[in-house]
């Protein structure tokens, strides 16, 4: 007796443990078949106002599987789920017995037994037995039996509503896992200063359009990022993207790599090969460094630009391509072209759509973003715990000028994940130069306030003998917080009060970032 009540729990056990929702329907039904000594039965489930039988067992259970059931259509399954209650029925005499389905089973039912399925009080489905022997002798309806079988129901409902749930979550987990990597993969392009937004909105029209692009900027703000941003959300997304930086490469290599070339060209050709410009077709070519481009090939590539087409060296004839070229620089093109360094023709080809990058140190509140970002990403791909960055590290990162850009800032990360031992990265961590960036260098390299008198109260400072007290103050506060980017702790540093003093003038002033000056 013990060990059939061993093996009984070992049973519940199982079916408790089970995660799968079709599995655990599968053995929870099979587990009331057998206490109960019959061969048919079947899971069903509310669906709006519908009722879905999501399992079966015994002959013709394939012809019940799937099966929908209006609300309306009388059925044993539906009533118990309206009214929450087991139900036992004759189907030969019950009215709400539906006659449809039992008309294609082979083997007719004699009695029927049904549970709501509940979680929270709220019935989610139900579950029948169902005896096929003519006389209906199989199904153990006294209520001795009955009890612990109701029980048992209780809580295999609640075991399949947790399963259904947690299949649910995975399944949504599993959607946003994949989604999340999309974007790792696609190299988010981090940034919200004002300077940084009004490049990215030019960006984002250009997309829509297929004239090339030039994209000028520093080196390491974000040129080749931008340059394959324009390109996944243009028409070309689904053809190549091919990049090629154009200097420090010899002139004949340079041409081969762009245009390709016959067997023969030269020596060392010893089979004909495409390219870059043939391999994008359909596509988008990105030209890094074109103020590096020797005379030569810009006028190769003003061919390209005119005609549409390419002459592989070694080739007498030439092949149509279509390609959309974006090219990016640190010169200034236009300085070149007065030097005789640059084609005027070719300038006004490549830059019909202009972009300019902003210097990091000229987006000074997108740096705790882009360091955060990296800290994050960098450490998934070590696959090492991320770690943190304190927020007096952050105002030294800001404080510091930034020559190298989004790459110096990218670099720094990764060197501060592998030399810092700590969880937090302190200041002290941070190399020697960075360091001695404080707030003040802040004043050395941005500019003189600004002189329109519309949008700074600085310039209000210019005529003081005609503003009253709170007006100067207002105007000095303002001009402050604009020029340190809005911290507190700086701008209150630099006014020589104390932070909490200097916050709760603001607050009086009723001083905001996003509004205007009040002058
Ligand atoms: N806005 C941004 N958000 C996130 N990462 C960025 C951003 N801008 C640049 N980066 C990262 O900074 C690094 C330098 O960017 P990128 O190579 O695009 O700069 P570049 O201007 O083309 O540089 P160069 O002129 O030296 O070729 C890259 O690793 C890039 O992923």
């Amino acid at each position: 007796m013990d060990n059939e009540k061993d093996k009984s729990c070992q049973g519940n056990y199982d079916l408790f443990r089970e995660l799968d929702p079709a599995a655990l329907q599968k053995k929870f039904l099979n587990a009331l078949l057998k206490i109960q000594n019959v061969r048919r039965g079947s899971i069903w489930m509310k669906r709006g106002r519908t009722y879905v039988c999501v399992e079966a067992a015994g002959i013709d259970s394939e012809n019940i599987v799937g099966v929908t059931l209006d609300a309306g259509s009388p059925s044993i399954v539906g009533w118990v789920i309206e009214n929450g209650k087991m139900t036992i029925a004759k189907p030969g005499s019950d009215r709400r017995h539906n006659r449809e389905v039992e008309s294609h089973f082979a083997i007719k039912s004699s009695q029927i037994l049904c549970f709501p399925l509940l979680i929270d009080g709220q019935v989610f489905g139900a579950v029948q037995v169902i005896d096929t022997h003519p006389d209906g002798i199989y199904l153990n309806l006294d209520s001795s039996h009955l009890s612990p079988l109701q029980a048992l129901v209780e809580v295999c409902s609640i075991s399949l509503w947790n399963a259904m749930r947690y299949s649910r979550e995975k399944k949504k987990n599993r959607r946003l896992s994949s989604t999340l990597s999309r974007i790792e993969k696609e190299n988010t392009i981090i940034g919200q200063s004002k300077a940084f937004h009004t490049s990215m909105k030019l960006v984002k029209s250009y997309a829509d359009t297929d004239f090339n692009v030039l994209i000028t900027g520093e080196s390491g703000t974000g040129k080749e990022l931008v340059a394959e941003r324009l390109h996944r959300d243009s028409a070309r997304v689904n053809s190549p993207f091919l990049a090629q930086n154009c200097s420090a490469i010899p002139e004949t290599l340079l041409e081969s790599e762009l245009f390709g070339y016959k067997k023969g060209a030269f020596t060392g050709a010893t089979r004909d090969r495409s390219g870059l410009f043939e391999a994008a077709d359909g596509g988008t070519v990105f030209l890094d460094e074109i103020g590096d481009m020797p005379m030569g090939t810009q006028a190769a590539l003003l061919r390209v630009l005119q005609k549409n087409e390419i002459k592989p060296l070694g080739d007498s004839r030439v092949q149509y391509i279509n390609v959309r070229i974006i090219a990016a620089t640190n010169k200034d093109l236009v300085g070149m072209i007065r030097e005789n360094q640059f084609r005027q023709d070719l300038y006004y080809r490549l830059s019909i759509l202009p972009v300019h990058l902003p210097p990091l140190r000229d987006r000074r509140e997108d740096i705790p973003l882009l360091a955060r970002h990296f800290l994050y990403t960098e450490s998934k791909k070590a696959k090492i715990p991320e770690k943190k960055i304190a927020p007096e590290t952050i105002h030294h990162l800001v404080a510091y000028t930034w020559p190298g850009n989004i790459r110096e800032l990218e670099n720094l990360i990764r060197y501060l994940m592998v030399t810092t031992q700590d969880e937090i990265i302190k200041p002290g961590d941070l190399p020697e130069h960075i360091r001695e960036a404080s707030p003040d260098e802040i004043t050395k390299h941005t500019d003189p306030m600004p002189s329109d008198p519309q949008t700074n109260g600085a310039q209000c400072l210019r005529d003081i003998s005609a503003m009253t007290w709170p007006d100067l103050e207002k105007a000095y506060v303002r001009a402050l917080m604009e020029k340190f980017n809005w911290n507190i702790t700086w701008a209150a540093k630099a006014s020589g009060i104390n932070r909490s003093t200097f916050a709760s003038r603001m607050r009086k002033l009723d001083i905001h970032r996003g509004t205007g000056p009040s002058l």
